[in-house]
């Protein structure tokens, strides 16, 4: 029925303000309002409607998200946008397209890499999107190792060019977004060569395509390379394919804030370290972060409000079905994914703050935070993109049947969102550089440098090595102090292992490859202490309105409690806590279960999404799923006609030829 709240009594049974909590999850209460008012303005747009894109060809799905492109662009002038507002439009229109890379890495890339006077020439243009650009990094043979990429800049004193060349198929560019078939300009990285020498990668600025016609400029080849996962999904994204012969670019489309390249071919070396070249990784990588609760958060909505509508079992004497939600299973799969969602939010934040810290020391040339920012920046990506992914699948099948469904908004949030383990760095490979970071970090204990930052808990490895932890009974499992100390100490001995372990080696490269996968797991403990502590720390804030503190504090003893029961391997193999001890967290991991169940569907409901947004039948505000099902299956394209194509063809000839053999 049209107009009812099928989750009204759900929404009753909330023991704390939903509009209160709306501010803490967005962050503050002028962003709640930015992205309310955004949302609603996309959702109200006919052109920026998603429901059918799964039924468009691949054509006419790349053609859509033109017009989605020009139209938001053309709303952002005519509503004099600001910078916070377009990002929320792009946001919100919940289409992956060339302008994610062109505002996203090709117009950071040159803001981080460019000289002031590259920066007013190219930003102008870009800006005002006179010219668009990709992030032209990954080649078909080398992705993870950047230090590998084989395509060639050669610089040419006689004409004060570089000449950029694809020496092999392995060197040609390919994946980058935007770059198949919308991109006029890329920032492409390649290997710096000059007076015969080879400087390692550095990044140019080249055109790729005519400014009047968008036909390749000479020497140029590229194009899409193919269809991806899913239907609709990224297939919205033309990733690109790309090689020169020997294209010729000015000298001073070199990104030159870094390193440089005079007249006269003299390479002159960066007076700052050499990886700020990998700058906007570590700024993609943060909004990475940022956005890993996005979109784990709307895949909880769906499962959350579903499950409070779906039934089954239960029923005495006629009476009514237990609302799946009432199962502990359901409960133990799907609210420690709700509080990883607003755990991963808070260490978004503060991911955020790390890396605004980091670029202002930067700018002052203290480099000594540096490193940390890259192992954050890295290990959180890696750590939250593995869980929102996994996550969302989870919440595919919180849903049974109707989760597998096109239209319940999880198939394709899945298809969109597993590439980002992979993109940005493969998580693997990113939690190796954790690695190689804490065992340089637990070298260093001792030497009188004291670790600072994340690092901060390994300075007091002499308790962290040997304490027991005293938790007695479930309740002490709530105290911040019992629960830091157990993941500090998980994390510092599993740390201490790896390196006690390499140092049996006696060559440490080939130790670091023979330990790889403890060192991996070294690493996630280390991630996950950072986001435990991030939302014990956020808990230590002011936070305002009814019962919004209480929430997320339960919220926050489920992500720890939960992560506990996950690697009890770990807690239990390093003596940080005994089996008695996990046995209480999972006495307390219940009790905070039943606390959160009458909160569930308010606690969702207070990321404010749009059903425009969350575009799914099962995660509608209203809950009105069935009568919404069957509207959607009948628009399906084979209900078109109730005889299908084809039946003349395939169908009735079979079914003939079996009425003559069963006649025989
Ligand atoms: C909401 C808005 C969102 C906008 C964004 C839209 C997203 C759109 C979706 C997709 C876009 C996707 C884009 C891409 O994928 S672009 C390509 C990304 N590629 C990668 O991430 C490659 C991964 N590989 C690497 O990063 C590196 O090569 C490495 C980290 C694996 C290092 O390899 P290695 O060979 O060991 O190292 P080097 O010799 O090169 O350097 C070692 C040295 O440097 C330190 N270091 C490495 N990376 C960084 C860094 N980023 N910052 C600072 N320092 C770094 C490393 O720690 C070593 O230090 P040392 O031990 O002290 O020597
Ligand atoms: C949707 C999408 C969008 C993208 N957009 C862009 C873009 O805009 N611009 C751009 O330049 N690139 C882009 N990329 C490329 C992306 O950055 C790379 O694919 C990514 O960095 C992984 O590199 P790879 O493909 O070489 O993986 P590989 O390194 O080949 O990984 C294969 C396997 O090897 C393992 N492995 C590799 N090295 C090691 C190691 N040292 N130790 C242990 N295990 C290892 C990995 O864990 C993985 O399991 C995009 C990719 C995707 C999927």
């Amino acid at each position: 029925m049209e107009g009812i709240d099928h989750l009204a009594d759900e929404r009753n049974k909330a023991e704390f303000d939903v509009e209160d909590m709306k501010i803490v999850w967005a962050g503050s209460r002028h962003a709640f309002e930015v992205s309310d008012r955004i949302a609603r303005l996309v959702a109200s747009d006919p052109v920026f409607e998603k429901s059918n894109r799964a039924r468009l060809s691949r054509k006419e799905l790349f053609k859509s998200t033109l017009r989605k492109c020009a139209h938001a662009f053309k709303r952002i002038i005519e509503l004099r946008l600001n910078e916070e507002e377009a990002g929320r439009l792009r946001h919100f229109i919940d289409q992956p397209a060339y302008v994610d890379l062109h505002w996203g890495m090709f117009v950071p890339a040159i803001k981080g890499q460019g000289t002031e006077e590259q920066q007013k020439k190219w930003l102008s243009l870009a800006n005002k999107m006179q010219i668009i650009g990709c992030y032209a990094q990954t080649e078909l043979g080398h992705g993870s190792n950047v230090q590998g990429l084989e395509t060639t800049a050669t610089f040419d004193p006689k004409t004060d060019e570089f000449v950029i060349h694809t020496p092999t198929q392995t060197a040609s560019k390919w994946w980058p977004g935007g770059l198949g078939k919308v991109s006029t300009h890329a920032v492409v990285y390649a290997r710096l060569i000059t007076n015969g020498k080879d400087y390692g990668i550095h990044g140019f600025i080249v055109q790729l395509r005519s400014l009047e016609d968008h036909s390749p400029l000479p020497n140029i080849t590229v194009g899409d390379i193919g269809t991806k996962m899913g239907n609709g999904a990224y297939n919205s994204m033309d990733n690109g394919f790309l090689m020169f012969d020997h294209v010729r670019i000015p000298r001073d489309q070199m990104l030159m804030r870094l390193s440089k390249v005079t007249r006269e071919g003299e390479y002159v070396p960066s007076d700052v370290p050499k990886q700020l070249v990998y700058g906007t990784m570590v700024y993609v990588r943060q909004t990475i972060v940022a956005d890993a609760s996005n979109a784990l958060s709307r895949a909880v909505c769906i499962a959350t409000r579903y499950s409070a509508v779906r039934r089954q079992f239960g029923a005495h004497n006629g009476g009514i079905e237990t609302q799946v939600i009432d199962y502990k299973t359901q409960q133990n799969r799907l609210f420690p994914l709700l509080a990883s969602a607003y755990a991963f939010r808070f260490v978004g934040e503060w991911l955020k703050w790390l890396y605004t810290d980091v670029t202002e020391r930067l700018a002052a040339s203290d480099f000594a935070t540096l490193p940390e920012a890259h192992a954050c920046t890295a290990g959180l990506k890696s750590l939250t993109t593995t869980a929102t992914a996994d996550g969302i699948e989870e919440c595919r099948k919180l849903c049974g049947g109707h989760g597998y469904l096109w239209c319940s908004g999880l198939p394709e949030l899945f298809a969109v969102y597993v590439p980002a383990c992979t993109y940005e760095g493969d998580n693997v490979v990113l939690q190796l550089q954790v690695a190689r970071f804490l065992m340089k970090t637990v070298a260093q204990l001792g030497s009188g440098k004291v670790p600072v930052g994340t690092t901060a808990y390994m300075g007091r490895a002499a308790h962290l090595l040997q304490c027991r932890s005293g938790v007695q009974k479930a309740e002490d499992w709530l105290n911040p102090d019992a629960v830091l100390e157990a993941f500090e100490a998980r994390a510092l001995r599993m740390a201490v292992t790896c390196a006690k372990n390499l140092s049996k080696f006696e060559n440490q490269e080939q130790g670091f490859q023979e330990l790889l996968a403890d060192l991996v797991e070294a690493a996630i403990a280390h991630c996950q202490l950072i986001v435990v502590s991030k939302f014990i720390a956020k808990l230590e804030q002011d936070i305002g309105g009814k019962g919004v503190k209480k929430q997320l504090n339960n919220l926050c003893y489920i992500y720890a409690l939960y992560l506990l029961h996950k690697h009890l391997g770990d807690f239990l193999s390093t003596n940080c806590i005994t089996p008695k001890q996990a046995s209480l967290a999972n006495d307390q991991l219940r009790s905070l279960y039943t606390q959160v169940r009458p909160n569930a569907v308010a606690l969702v409901d207070a990321f404010n999404y749009t059903d425009h947004y969350l575009n799914s039948v099962l995660g509608r505000y209203d809950g009105n799923v069935y009568p919404k099902l069957f509207e959607e299956a009948w628009k399906d394209p084979l209900n078109d006609s109730v005889v299908p194509d084809g039946y003349h063809e395939y169908l009735r000839p079979v079914l003939k030829q079996q009425l003559r053999t069963a006649r025989l």
